[in-house]
């Protein structure tokens, strides 16, 4: 109130005295007012015969003025409709603050906010007579349309029209959402399932890359959002979900009400309804199918150790046992993980991948627990849910855990002792529920010793450890080697030149899977589209020199050597290296080498006698 008077003293308008004529619309520039707003026009006719219905009878009227102040539809009791009249509270007139001084539409439009201006509270003497509510109507983009308000005598005031004011413009709004043109994505909510489909519900509209661009009054403010945020935040940063699994939930159950967490930790309620647009957005049909149902069966080409490594981790699918994947850089960690998560009930939940090793060692902690707003200079102003709120339902994967410091270390093992978080900044602990895969490259059994890897932590996430091959151990690499072809390139059948096959089981593959797969990709893109065999042309040149080196290496060994005592010392090295791999385990070396146990013994007398 006090600043509306400060805005009409600086306009010098004087509360007393003789006032100039307010304009006043004749009956064609009001005709061309009301088809400028001929949308909200139409959506508030019904509304305020709602309204007058309720209001009939108490010396007051219904009005309905555009966001210019020019008061666009009445509705009241005559008698009443006559007095204001006398003050030019009749359609065509302005009631713009600078015409008519602190009053409950020019204010309302001022500050984009519901008043209630009552008798002397109006700046003009004059109009001390009325008291009025009012309330801005806003467009779905966000734009101020127009204000609903509702007049009488100040005799007959009323504290709770205002509420009825709000309610009624609110509803307006909720209608011209219903005909929001363009939209793919329609999100209802409120913290109460039962206050969707009520005036309270908070709505959204979203363009199909998740982009919020509309919002009811209730949707921002239930969101802590303002107009201008429209256009210019994407649903992940208010709801822990997607666009597609929006999408899919609304194709798969319409109608049907939907529980997920804000990004502030709070629950809501969403219903989904899906626009013309939503087609464009591809999500799988039926998201439990997604995934194939043994998602990690591709993962198995022959290999004996991979095979007996994925039926290990069939085995705890689903169960809440934590997995730790240890593995060379490159063997497949997480592809394995992923394929642990999509063969699991969770698989239409998140899969998040974090990796700790490349987080900088400052940001780990708001990275992975989130923060509240303003926990730190530089930080998100609505605050931040964490990689680990955002993996609830489904699966948190720690790539490098063994690079963690080991104060963030402290922090992960009370999130999975108490399996809750507390975002920085913040004090309120946040239920959390996922399953954890770690991966890591280091031996954490060495790194626990050094005591550079904390011992509680390693048992909480080692509930089972499997050690994924090194690709220069794999017994599979031809039928690797085809997969990976077919995948690459599932139109054309691509296989290896003799010598670029034979140089290839030579090489020792440092950067395994990652490494091979990239070779693959480069010559797929080198081929011509007639040529389906891979040259020495297709590859890159470094690869190139590197294949040669390590076979002139093996050549050269060779020529220093007779025939029969190079192959009897390259098996028997071979064996000792895959007795050493296996600590010892003769059947799992066997399976290594390709070859039963009986031949292992029976190769071992030979070396050794
Ligand atoms: N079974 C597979 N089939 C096809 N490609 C694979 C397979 N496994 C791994 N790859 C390829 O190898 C790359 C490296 O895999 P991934 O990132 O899973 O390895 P990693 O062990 O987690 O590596 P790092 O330890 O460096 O994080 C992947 O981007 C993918 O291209």
């Amino acid at each position: 109130m006090s600043r509306s008077w400060r805005r009409c003293l600086d306009a010098s308008l004087a509360p007393v005295g003789r006032l100039q004529t307010p304009p006043q619309l004749n009956a064609s520039q009001l005709a061309h007012a009301t088809d400028r707003q001929g949308e909200l026009v139409a959506h508030a006719r019904p509304v305020m015969q709602y309204l007058y219905a309720q209001t009939r009878d108490t010396g007051s009227m219904v009005i309905l003025a555009d966001e210019r102040g020019t008061l666009l539809q009445t509705l009241g009791d005559t008698d009443f409709l006559g007095r204001a009249e006398r003050v030019a509270l009749m359609q065509g007139a302005s009631w713009h603050e600078s015409q008519q001084g602190t009053n409950a539409i020019g204010t309302a439009i001022a500050e984009i906010a519901p008043v209630v201006v009552h008798g002397p509270e109006h700046f003009l003497e004059r109009n001390g007579f009325l008291t009025c509510a009012a309330a801005p109507v806003m467009a779905p983009d966000g734009r101020l349309l127009g204000v609903l308000d509702i007049s009488g005598d100040h005799r007959g005031h009323h504290p709770h029209t205002i509420g009825l004011v709000r309610s009624a413009a609110q509803m307006i709004e909720n209608r011209l959402f219903e005909t929001c043109h363009g939209d793919t994505i329609r999100v209802r909510f409120h913290p109460l399932a039962e206050g969707i489909g009520t005036v309270a519900e908070g709505i959204i509209v979203l363009k199909e890359d998740g982009w919020i661009t509309c919002a009811n009054h209730a949707g921002l403010s239930l969101l802590g959002l303002c107009p201008a945020d429209l256009g210019a935040m994407p649903v992940t940063r208010v709801f822990q979900i997607g666009t597609s699994e929006l999408a899919s939930w609304g194709r798969r159950r319409p109608g049907e009400i939907m529980s997920v967490i804000r990004n502030n930790g709070e629950r809501i309620f969403l219903r989904v309804e899906l626009g013309r647009g939503a087609r464009q957005i591809i999500v799988p049909s039926h998201p439990q199918e997604e995934a194939c149902a043994d998602s990690l069966e591709p993962l198995n080409t022959g290999d004996a150790v991979m095979k007996a490594t994925i039926e290990k981790a069939r085995r705890v699918v689903g169960k809440p046992i934590a997995l730790l994947l240890q593995g060379e850089s490159g063997t497949g960690k997480e592809i394995f993980a992923k394929a642990f998560h999509d063969s699991g009930p969770r698989r239409s939940k998140p899969f998040v991948a974090v990796d700790c090793a490349t987080l900088p060692e400052n940001l780990i902690e708001a990275e992975l627990f989130g923060y509240m707003p303003g926990a730190f200079s530089g930080a998100r102003k609505e605050g931040y849910a964490g990689r680990i709120r955002s993996a609830i339902g489904g699966t948190l994967f720690l790539d490098e855990i063994g690079d963690m410091p080991m104060a963030q270390q402290a922090r992960l093992l009370r999130v999975l002792q108490e399996r809750e978080v507390v975002p920085v900044g913040g004090s309120k602990p946040i239920p959390v529920d996922f399953v954890l895969v770690c991966a890591t490259h280091r031996n954490l059994k060495t790194e626990m010793e050094a005591e550079r890897f904390r011992a509680d932590l390693y048992y909480r996430i080692n509930g089972l450890t499997l050690m994924l091959p090194p690709l220069r151990e794999r017994s599979d690499f031809a039928a690797l080697t085809s997969r990976v072809l077919r995948d690459l390139s599932p139109e054309r059948h691509l296989y290896l030149g003799d010598a670029v096959a034979l140089a290839f089981a030579k090489y020792s593959w440092p950067g395994n899977l990652r490494q091979l797969v990239n070779a693959l990709r480069t010559a797929c893109a080198l081929l011509n589209d007639d040529e389906s065999t891979i040259l020495w042309d297709h590859l890159p040149d470094d690869l190139i020199n590197e294949l040669r080196q390590a076979s002139q290496s093996l050549d050269i060994s060779s020529m220093h050597l007779p025939q029969e005592e190079n192959l009897h010392v390259l098996s028997s090295a071979a064996i000792s290296r895959a007795i050493d791999i296996s600590d010892g385990n003769m059947s799992e070396a066997a399976r290594r080498l390709g070859i039963s146990r009986n031949t292992l013994y029976r190769r071992l007398k030979i070396i050794k006698s």
